[in-house]
């Protein structure tokens, strides 16, 4: 894909607005990627959203804007990240590639969904991608950060993903509207929410903020 392609200028134009700097290597990829989603959605069905314009902005943009608030909270660190529920690889295949030394999980029941989270990490030679075919319940590796996006009440996604968060670790939920009523039954089940955030996507009149969690001290 070329600089005149519509498509890639919306892609810089929004990067720009989200202040992210990416090489024209990582854009390449991101302009990739959505290239694979369209041609394997026809096959593997892997998100109801279908225009590319669409999907740019819903999918891409919306997972770019969580990029910043990860990098300030890794304060310089190489992040082990799991991303439960991805799907088509979203947030999990944006993070890897504007991240290359994190390390970024993807874990998904449907096998296909796995497959194709592998299958872009080959295309796109992301060694620090995986795709892992698995309920996230069964999994117990350590992660840094355990996020989700479209997956699960906060109640739910924490307690299902509880094992997979390192000690000191945080979950990071990307929600719609502030999920107050969420908030409130998690914090009834050992977990602390110690920052809710309000995030502006590019091209997009929508409400958005990422729910930051951890657990209670005191509990394992
Ligand atoms: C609504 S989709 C969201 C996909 C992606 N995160 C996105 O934002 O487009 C939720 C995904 O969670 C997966 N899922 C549901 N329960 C799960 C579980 N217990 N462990 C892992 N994945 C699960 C489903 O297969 C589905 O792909």
């Amino acid at each position: 894909m070329s600089g005149d392609d519509p498509l890639e200028q919306r892609l810089r134009a929004g990067l720009e607005a989200l202040a992210l700097h990416l090489s024209d290597a990582q854009v390449q990829q991101l302009m990739a990627y959505l290239g694979l989603i369209q041609k394997w959605n026809r096959v593997y069905n892997l998100t109801a959203v279908r225009q590319p314009q669409e999907m740019l902005t819903h999918h891409l943009l919306d997972s770019l804007a969580i990029v910043a608030p990860l990098r300030r909270h890794a304060r310089g660190r190489a992040l082990r990240v799991l991303d439960v529920g991805s799907g088509a690889g979203l947030p999990g295949v944006v993070l890897a590639i504007c991240s290359p030394e994190w390390a970024v999980d993807c874990v998904d029941t449907v096998a296909k969904k796995a497959a194709f989270i592998q299958q872009v990490a080959a295309a796109l030679k992301l060694r620090n991608l995986r795709g892992l075919h698995a309920r996230v319940e069964t999994l117990a590796s350590a992660y840094d950060v355990v996020c989700s996006r479209a997956f699960a009440t906060l109640a739910d996604f924490t307690a299902w993903s509880g094992r997979c968060l390192a000690a000191e670790g945080a979950w990071m939920a990307m929600k719609g509207k502030h999920p107050a009523d969420e908030i409130a039954v998690v914090e009834r089940h050992g977990v602390d929410v110690f920052h809710v955030e309000q995030l502006q996507v590019p091209g997009l009149e929508a409400d958005r903020c990422l729910v930051w969690m951890k657990k209670r001290e005191g509990l394992t």
